[in-house]
């Protein structure tokens, strides 16, 4: 099986931050997989993110992805891959609609390709309706679909999700999720950024648990949990790993 995301040995240090917010960090995303990036508030999680996706330079270390070295091919490896950031990034004042086109024309897709694409998605997301209407005036479910759908529009075989079901309704993240599974059963390879176990235990095929910036257990969720056990579910691995003092 090849390897979609490699990690080596990737450290970066915010101006005048006491420590790394990731340290010498290294693992590897087998293709197909859907890779839970996880670890409690302040782990590093985004930062990691940031740099697979080529917005953010490592202070050392490498990141390759699909095979080529971000360093060296980030905008030949973004046009490739479908990255749903934290913050919804999407135009407020723009239709859900205007804001697809627009995207679909950054990926270079052609004028009915986009159109096939957006509908296809407007109604897998149960968007259709609203595809006229400003952005600014949907709900947080509603935006988070939309990014979802943004990232999605040109077919990448890797996307990065960043905490894709944060502040959305349980209707929202049940299609979010039973979604991102019948991605991964097209053969699409997912990364995805959370803190929501359970939602892990549910999608998620590998895992790779963080915090304070390093890896502290990774591989496939079968083998992770059978490194402890002593632990019943994901959410007591965590606590193992990570302790129970409360991060800001
Ligand atoms: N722009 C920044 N400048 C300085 N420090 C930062 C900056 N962004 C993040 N940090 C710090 O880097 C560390 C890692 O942050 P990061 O946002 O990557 O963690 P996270 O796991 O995504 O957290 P969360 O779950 O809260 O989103 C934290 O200590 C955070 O305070």
């Amino acid at each position: 099986m090849s390897i979609v995301v490699r990690l080596d040995h990737l450290t970066k240090q915010y101006l005048k931050a006491p420590r790394p917010a990731v340290s010498n960090m290294s693992f590897e995303i087998p293709e197909g997989a859907v890779f839970g990036l996880l670890g409690p508030n302040g782990a590093g999680k985004s930062t990691t993110v940031m740099m697979l996706c080529g917005l953010m330079r490592p202070d050392s270390g490498t990141v390759s992805v699909l095979g080529l070295d971000m360093q060296e091919h980030g905008a030949e490896v973004r046009k490739k891959i479908g990255v749903a950031p934290q913050e919804i990034a999407l135009f407020p004042t723009l239709t859900a609609h205007e804001n697809l086109v627009y995207f679909g024309r950054m990926y270079g897709l052609k004028k009915d390709e986009i159109k096939r694409q957006i509908e296809k998605y407007l109604s897998v997301f149960n968007l259709r309706e609203k595809a006229h209407k400003q952005v600014g005036t949907f709900s947080g479910g509603m935006k988070k679909r939309l990014n979802l759908i943004a990232a999605l529009l040109h077919q990448p075989r890797l996307v990065i999700l960043d905490e894709p079901t944060a502040g959305v309704d349980v209707q929202s993240r049940n299609m979010i999720l039973d979604f991102l599974t019948d991605l991964k059963a097209e053969g699409t390879s997912i990364i995805y950024s959370s803190h929501v176990l359970e939602e892990a235990e549910r999608i998620c095929t590998h895992l790779g648990i963080i915090d304070e910036g390093t890896v502290l257990q990774t591989g496939t969720r079968g083998h992770v949990m059978a490194q402890h056990p002593d632990c019943q579910n994901l959410e007591q691995l965590f606590l193992k790993l990570t302790g129970k003092n409360i991060r800001d």
